[in-house]
């Protein structure tokens, strides 16, 4: 059981829980920005069919001389059944069947046509020019998308040219949000005197959305313990990954690690030594992860950044989850005094990263327009204009 543990040893020990991913097939319509759970293998050959790269001419290279006579024309979409005979071409269209006999096609610029006859020059023709042949792209049974490649527009394009319907993904967990605090009040009412608007609850769903999270749950609780410790049951029913925004520093009306504790779920880490977000509790039951992010608005993004974002992707079949930060410099001197990680809302202006101003943990204002979280580890207190830091975007 952890607490107060640096950045680092959080993201161990977050690293080091085990995942129950699970697999489901859909259609490949359905399929983007999901990851392939097993290797996708090729059903057929592609093309499947000898076929022209060019609108032109089919020929035999090594028939003799610089004129053929034209025979017959194929077009996209042909069968043709005749073999072509020696000393001949056929008018052929850009994906059209290349004929038996015929191993190479002239396009029709380099083509001068009188009547029934072509006249070209030998020297401009290679054997096979133009020519895309069977199985050039893949072959059966050949892997052409590895597991736990991400589904992209192409990816599907490709499913959808080997006449592949369905592709196998792995399934995003269900995700709990509950948000304690009487004092939160819904978007579209009236706020009257002590209260906030829930901020916190639309965030995390579009974060979540974005991330691809299908099944999104929302609780609301009373600070009243036994409505949290009844609550927290509910939602421990429902779901894989149950998130909960404020309650959990030392208040006394801060339920929810109690609750966590009274419902079975055991502690992985509690207190991170970071601002913001330090009163963060990590837990798991089961085959359940359970985060309680601190309440205040930028510990809740930031936390979820840091910890529930490359968890989720993990469990998505995501490779890159933990991949970590990209190194920019920073646009002017920065100081801090506090032994504690900071991450600092930041924008990118001509490859130079900002600290915004308004970094306290209730403001969101900074969060209006920046690009991601700058790291500044523990024990750096000055960075100086210029120098890498970390910047992770969101
Ligand atoms: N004596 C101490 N007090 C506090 C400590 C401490 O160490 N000792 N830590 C502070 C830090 S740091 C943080 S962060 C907060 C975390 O507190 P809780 O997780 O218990 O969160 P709450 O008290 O419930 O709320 C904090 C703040 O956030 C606002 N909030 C809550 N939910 C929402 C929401 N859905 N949308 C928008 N804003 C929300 C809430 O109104 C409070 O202002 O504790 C410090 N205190
Ligand atoms: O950990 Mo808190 O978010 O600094 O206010």
């Amino acid at each position: 059981m952890y607490e107060f543990v640096e950045v680092g040893k959080a993201k161990e020990l977050l690293k080091s829980l085990s995942i129950p991913r699970k697999s489901k097939k859909v259609n490949i319509q359905e399929s983007l920005g999901k990851f392939t759970s097993s290797p996708v293998v090729s059903p057929m050959a592609v093309p499947s069919f000898d076929n022209s790269g060019m609108d032109g001419y089919a020929i035999s290279w090594s028939d003799q001389g610089e004129s053929r006579k034209v025979v017959d024309v194929i077009q996209a979409g042909a069968s043709p059944d005749f073999e072509l005979p020696k000393g001949c071409a056929v008018r052929i269209f850009t994906g059209a069947p290349v004929p038996k006999g015929a191993d190479t096609v002239i396009q029709q610029e380099l083509v001068n046509r009188v009547g029934e006859v072509i006249f070209f020059e030998a020297e401009q023709v290679s054997l096979g020019m133009n020519v895309r042949k069977a199985g050039a792209q893949c072959q059966l049974g050949e892997i052409v998308i590895p597991s736990q490649t991400q589904i992209t527009p192409g990816t599907i394009g490709l499913l959808a040219s080997l006449g592949i319907l369905e592709v196998e993904v792995f399934e995003s967990p269900k995700v709990g949000i509950i948000l304690t605090g009487d004092e939160i009040i819904e978007i579209g009412n009236p706020l009257r005197p002590g209260q906030i608007y829930n901020a916190n609850g639309p965030s995390l769903q579009a974060f979540l959305e974005k991330l691809g999270i299908e099944e999104i749950k929302i609780f609301k609780v009373k600070d009243e313990a036994s409505e949290v410790t009844r609550v927290v049951r509910e939602a421990l029913n429902e779901v894989d990954v149950l998130l909960l925004t404020g309650g959990i520093s030392v208040g006394d009306y801060d339920f929810v690690k109690g609750s966590l504790e009274e419902n079975g779920v055991s502690q992985v880490f509690y207190k991170v030594k970071q601002r913001p977000g330090k009163p963060l509790f990590v837990g798991s039951m089961q085959e359940q992860l359970i985060f309680a992010l601190p309440g205040n608005p930028a510990s809740v993004l930031s936390c979820f950044i840091q910890y529930v974002k490359p968890i989720l992707q993990e469990w998505m079949g995501n490779p890159e989850a933990w991949s970590g930060p990209v190194y920019l410099p920073i646009s002017s001197d920065f100081t801090k005094k506090a032994p504690l990680t900071f991450f600092l809302k930041s924008k990118i202006n001509q490859g130079k990263v900002e600290i915004l101003p308004g970094q306290e943990s209730f403001n969101l204002l900074p969060f209006g327009i920046a690009d991601g979280l700058v790291e500044i580890p523990q024990d750096q207190e000055h960075v100086e204009e210029g120098s890498l830091v970390a910047f992770y975007s969101w």
